[in-house]
């Protein structure tokens, strides 16, 4: 024992009658940053002051707890972003929303794929490959599940004409914006500024074409050519989230087939559209909403003129693609 440690003794006398406590280390001095994507157990945040890009790993002190792109954390340790540097996350900030992939035959369970995004946006080409309303249907119910605003983005418009899907979605209140390589994206800049949107949509629809017109440093981001081509990864593809030069961010899911839906209740979806909630309230306890059910209050509403019937309709399509296996 060196003489010191021994005065600091003197100093300071143990007290054996101090309850053990677990001792809670304080963060306070910690940065606040958000997950961009995700490699391998490596997560990359971007730090909320400078930007700076940071390699983190999962601190032991969250134990099982998952970090998912999108999440707002607190990194420590080595924030230089130095080559090789690796800091540690040791806190997830409780998330807005949450949008789930689906659990398919790989793995069984539905897990969050990102979070705390405000908008999702469904990308579907006006042809080649031709739109499947069935599939927007779906991602709708994903997107108001989750809590967030859906965008349908129509692409290839000199390929054919947007009027029928945006009348298959207009008496819900979704709102459409038309896309085409190398036209103008003022509409679609301006639905994107300054909010946290995802991107989803089938292979081919012109995503990447889509994600490279809207943020030009894309193709040169290497984290983000990894995701989107899978190239150098063992398992499934992260999402990954990209700043727009014009304010807000978008996350492109690469390798997302379909969202979860099965832990979706009919309760959940109805409380996006506040009037049919109202109306729903006279129906017959245990009554789906479906066109088959006999005293559905919804009916009445259309009758006595208090709903228009094409947005009752609307609503019964997209409630009934809930129970419908339509992947990607
Ligand atoms: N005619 C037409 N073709 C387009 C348009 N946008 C994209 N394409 C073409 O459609 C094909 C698919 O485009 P991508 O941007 O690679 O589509 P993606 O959705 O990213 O597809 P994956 O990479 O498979 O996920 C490419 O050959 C594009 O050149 C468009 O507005 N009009
Ligand atoms: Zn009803």
């Amino acid at each position: 024992m060196r003489d010191d440690d021994e005065h600091a003794q003197f100093e300071r006398p143990r007290r054996h009658t101090k309850p053990r406590t677990k001792i809670r280390p304080n963060y306070d001095d910690a940065d606040t940053a958000r997950v961009v994507t995700i490699d391998r157990g490596r997560y990359t945040v971007t730090l909320d002051d400078d930007g700076r890009t940071v390699t983190a790993m999962k601190s032991r002190n969250l134990g099982r707890k998952g970090v998912v792109v999108g999440d707002q954390v607190r990194v420590v340790g080595d924030v230089s972003g130095a080559d090789g540097s690796l800091a540690r996350i040791v806190e997830v900030t409780p998330r807005r929303t949450v949008l789930r992939r689906t659990a398919d035959d790989d793995d069984p369970i539905e897990r969050i794929i990102v979070a705390n995004a405000d908008q999702l946006v469904i990308v579907a080409a006006l042809a080649d490959p031709p739109p499947r309303a069935g599939l927007i249907d779906r991602c709708l119910v994903a997107a108001f599940d989750a809590g967030m605003e859906p965008l349908v983005c129509l692409t290839k418009s000199d390929l054919g004409s947007p009027d029928e899907i945006v009348a298959m979605f207009e008496p819900l209140g979704v709102r459409v914006v038309v896309t085409r390589r190398d036209g103008d994206l003022d509409d679609i800049r301006e639905a994107l500024r300054d909010r946290v949107s995802v991107l989803v949509g089938h292979s081919g629809v012109g995503k990447s074409t889509l994600v490279n017109a809207l943020v030009p440093d894309a193709n040169r981001s290497v984290s983000y050519v990894n995701a989107v081509t899978g190239r150098g990864r063992h398992t499934s593809t992260s999402a990954i989230s990209l700043e727009l030069p014009f304010g807000g961010w978008i996350i492109d899911t690469p390798g997302i087939r379909s969202f979860g839906l099965a832990h979706v209740e009919i309760d959940d979806l109805i409380k996006a559209f506040p009037d049919l909630q109202d109306v729903t309230r006279d129906c017959p306890r245990g009554c789906l909403h479906s066109a088959t059910e006999p005293e559905c209050a919804l009916d009445l509403a259309v009758a006595d003129g208090t709903l228009a019937p094409e947005r009752v309709e609307s609503f019964r399509r997209i409630l009934a693609s809930m129970n419908q296996k339509d992947d990607y």
